[in-house]
């Protein structure tokens, strides 16, 4: 007799187009929330051995805000469905969609809200945003103003969340709609606005899907890193006495407890 597996316990493979074997790199040095060229050396470690906890079941809350119309809902449907819609259609309140990805050969997946601009549905809205890691602040690189309402987007944000646990990102929109000269200009004021606020800068475009599938894989490799450090800081703690004795190399995260034990000890 054959047995039958309950098809809501097993999920299909990801997909081969949201496989990250390597650390996607930022769009702009000067406004990225790190600029190494590699995923973290602990993280690959543990991932190579796995010893990534429970990251491999976690879904990461992606918010993604700013202004009516800049185009929030189509960066989303370029990316989740490979769509984009030239005509408008506000959203009422929030969408989400999920993502799966495979990052470093383990499972890690983005929950992606997308909520109203509008202000009779930003209330509404503003209920959804507790429990982000990751902020998105989206505006139009062909309006100044969204760009100026990005600040108060992010305070709303935070408002709903611990500003010391979130990534933020900064990101233009409409680039296509955009002379080179035009862009350049408000890319510096963009930059600077991201350095001061410590989000990450892009700019893309969702009518021709320009670093639309890098910012992505960028904002989920980011969030995964961030959830395998937290992981193996919680291990290390929980075990510090055993690793003691089997590590003794400086660099690695079990030693850096030890020196954190001794530090509480005197
Ligand atoms: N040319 C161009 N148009 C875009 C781009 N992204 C969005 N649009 C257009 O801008 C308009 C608004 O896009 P949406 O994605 O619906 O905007 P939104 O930010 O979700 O708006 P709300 O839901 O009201 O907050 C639509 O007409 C889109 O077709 C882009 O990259 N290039
Ligand atoms: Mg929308």
């Amino acid at each position: 007799m054959s047995v039958r597996v309950p098809s809501m316990s097993v999920l299909p493979p990801v997909r081969k187009d949201r496989v990250i074997a390597q650390l996607p790199q930022c769009y702009s040095k000067k406004a990225a929330v790190q600029t190494k060229d590699e995923f973290n050396s602990k993280v690959k470690t543990a991932c190579q051995e796995q010893r990534t906890g429970t990251v491999g079941f976690k879904i990461a809350k992606v918010i993604v805000v700013g202004d009516l119309a800049v185009g929030k809902t189509c960066l989303i449907n370029r990316f989740c469905k490979d769509a984009f819609d030239k005509n408008y259609k506000a959203t009422i309140g929030v969408d989400f969609e999920m993502e799966r990805f495979e990052v470093l050969g383990v499972p890690f997946s983005l929950q992606l809200w997308d909520t109203a601009g509008q202000e009779r549905f930003k209330c509404i809205a503003s209920t959804y945003y507790r429990g982000a890691q990751t902020i998105v602040i989206v505006f139009d690189v062909n309006d100044v103003a969204s760009l100026r309402h990005a600040r108060q987007w992010l305070e709303d944000a935070l408002k709903e969340n611990d500003p010391t646990n979130v990534q933020l990102f900064l990101v233009g929109t409409k680039k296509d709609l955009s002379s080179p000269a035009q862009y350049s200009q408000i890319e510096q004021d963009a930059i600077k606005l991201a350095e001061e606020i410590k989000a990450e800068y892009w700019a893309l475009s969702s009518l021709t899907g320009e670093n639309v599938r890098e910012f992505f894989f960028r904002v989920a490799s980011l969030a995964f890193e961030v959830n395998v450090l937290a992981e193996l800081e919680k291990s290390g703690s929980r075990h510090i006495g055993d690793v003691i004795k089997i590590n003794s190399n400086s660099n690695n995260l079990y030693a850096t407890s030890k020196k954190k034990q001794s530090n509480c000890c005197q």
